[in-house]
């Protein structure tokens, strides 16, 4: 037996170009995220706001409000990698997953993908692209069509970007084996012959050729899907003609079939409807379906909220095994942090429109640096049902993203608010003045004297200097032996007035002039845990 390799392809060089997708290596960047804005404008309902102005005519109008669901987000995914975003519900983590596909226009920022800016093409640019993208949401059942069958929706992609399809780029060729044969053989491969070999890294697909003599005469074999014919030329030279012998239906139907049993299906349930899936299953179904157009990078919405925790981990399970066969990069959204710590490599923190913290997963774990992620791990639910109170850190309401607060978006919730740099207060005085803002704020107290407030919040000592002055005035206001505790003709108006006076000198003489209301906060710090970089928004690293 000899081998024989014989380039066929006359117009095209092997190797002599590549796709693009190679020109990203694994570990490279492949999505490079900067300034990323996404804002919704409501002009009617909910967010919709009637503003009253008599300077003007008409005194009434109907004003337009930001939702700034996303604001200034910038990050970047590796090839090859999990990214995993985490944060409450309504930070935004859904809009930003949308905004890389294109499925909402951003309203300002770059999105690279493979180095090119996804936020600046359109038509079929887009389109194209899409196919290298592709999404996964929380809901299997809503996200199947349930008058299509399980393989019809797989394929429904593929037929929807006419794939497979013969990339021009790639070359084509053979590669011999030769049985019984000394004469010179001569292989033609036909262009498409991609179809159906995948090409290597170096752009060239070569189609296994087996040309073997018995005692009929000369025949040449090749993979199914395609023909191949061969006759001997008059000078002696053993001529083989390959082509694809399968209908591009066909094709499909064999992907969808081969892609089912990948992500742990059933083929033979090819004719089934989704109806007669599990929630596990659908989602199966839909991982086969956004793999079905050989896309790079999946951004995957809670792919697994939807299931049962004992499903959960085998769903993600597959997607690993997934990523790591068909080299995949996952945008992996999630609000349990569990669910995160399982699947990724590195993980983003959003709240409010920012992302606030990202480190690799064991650096994040072990060596969180922000107040917000750090209450979100205190709020994972212990297993251990004797250790209590382990959960719900969180105080407070997510402020409205149609008018967030200012420099850090955290400050209105968080427990390590920096004390203003002119009050030069020591730490424990600065943390009784936290309480009491936070106190007052919520009014989580029944009404009291000044002496007991005096007790309940300071230890009987008021802070120094003109913070101590600040909180005297508070004290004034909302004390039942000072004016605040006296009633007045009109009930309890004035006392509700000095209520809310009290808060606003409180916030505007502290939590405004904190550097944490100033700036926006931006650190990047060692990690103490792998290699990678940290980067946490919290001004205690300044
Ligand atoms: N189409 C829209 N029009 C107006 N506001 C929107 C729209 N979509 C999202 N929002 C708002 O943007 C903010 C972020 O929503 P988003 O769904 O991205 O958050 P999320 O973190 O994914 O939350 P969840 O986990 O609940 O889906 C919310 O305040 C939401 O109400």
């Amino acid at each position: 037996m000899s081998e024989v390799s014989n380039v066929t392809d006359g117009e095209r060089e092997a190797g002599e170009s590549t796709d693009g997708d190679e020109r990203v290596a694994f570990g490279e960047t492949l999505v490079d995220v900067n300034g990323l804005k996404k804002y919704f404008t409501q002009s009617s309902g909910l967010f919709s706001s009637i503003s009253f102005e008599p300077d003007q005519f008409p005194p009434v109008s109907l004003g337009q409000q930001k939702v700034k669901a996303v604001d200034d987000v910038s990050f970047e995914i590796k090839r090859g990698e999990t990214l995993g975003l985490v944060g409450e519900s309504g930070c935004g983590k859904s809009t930003l997953g949308r905004s890389l596909l294109r499925l909402v226009d951003p309203t300002d920022g770059t999105i690279e993908f493979k180095g090119e800016d996804l936020a600046d093409i359109s038509g079929e640019e887009l389109r194209r692209k899409r196919s290298e993208i592709q999404m996964i949401f929380q809901d299997p059942q809503s996200s199947l069509d349930p008058r299509m069958k399980m393989g019809q929706i797989v394929e429904e992609p593929m037929r929807a970007h006419d794939m497979p399809k013969s990339d021009p780029d790639v070359a084509t060729t053979a590669s011999v084996t030769a049985e019984n044969v000394d004469e010179p053989v001569d292989v033609t491969v036909a262009d498409d012959a991609d179809l159906v070999v995948e090409a290597d890294d170096e752009g060239v697909a070569t189609v296994p050729v087996t040309v073997a003599r018995d005692e009929y005469g000369v025949t040449a074999t090749v993979p199914e899907h395609l023909e191949a014919s061969a006759s001997v030329e008059s000078d002696g030279t053993i001529s083989v003609n390959v082509s694809v012998s399968t209908s591009k239906d066909e094709l499909r139907r064999e992907r969808a079939k081969e892609l089912l049993g990948k992500v742990g299906l059933d083929p033979t349930y090819y004719n089934r409807y989704p109806h007669a899936f599990s929630g596990g299953q659908r989602q199966r179904i839909n991982l086969a379906r956004a793999l079905s157009v050989d896309p790079d990078f999946v951004v995957c919405d809670e792919p697994v909220s939807a299931l049962d925790v004992s499903i959960q981990a085998q769903v993600m399970n597959t997607m690993e095994e997934l990523q790591e066969e068909f080299g995949l990069t996952y945008l992996f959204i999630a609000h349990d942090l569990s669910v995160i710590r399982h699947i990724s490599d590195r993980v983003a923190v959003m709240y409010l429109g920012h992302i606030v913290e990202i480190a690799e997963k064991e650096e994040l774990f072990e060596n969180s640096q922000h107040p917000y992620t750090k209450a979100l791990l205190e709020s994972i639910p212990v297993p251990d049902p004797r250790d209590e109170g382990a959960r719900g850190v969180l105080e407070g309401e997510v402020p409205s993203p149609q008018n967030p607060p200012s420099g850090c978006r955290f400050r209105t919730r968080c427990p390590e608010l920096i004390a203003p740099d002119e009050y030069d207060l020591p730490d424990e005085q600065w943390a009784h003045v936290r309480a009491f803002m936070r106190a007052v704020k919520r009014r989580t107290f029944e009404p009291m004297t000044a002496e007991a407030l005096e007790a309940e919040f300071f230890g009987g000592t008021l802070p120094w200097g003109e913070a101590g002055e600040v909180v005297r005035d508070v004290i004034d206001l909302i004390a039942t032996d000072r004016q605040g505790g006296e009633r007045t003709p009109d009930g309890d108006d004035e006392v509700e007035e000095n209520w809310e006076e009290a808060t606003d000198l409180l916030l505007e003489s502290f939590a405004e002039r904190s550097i944490c209301a100033q700036e926006r906060p931006s650190y990047e710090l060692e990690s103490e845990y792998g290699s990678g970089t940290h980067f946490a928004a919290c001004h205690r690293h300044r």
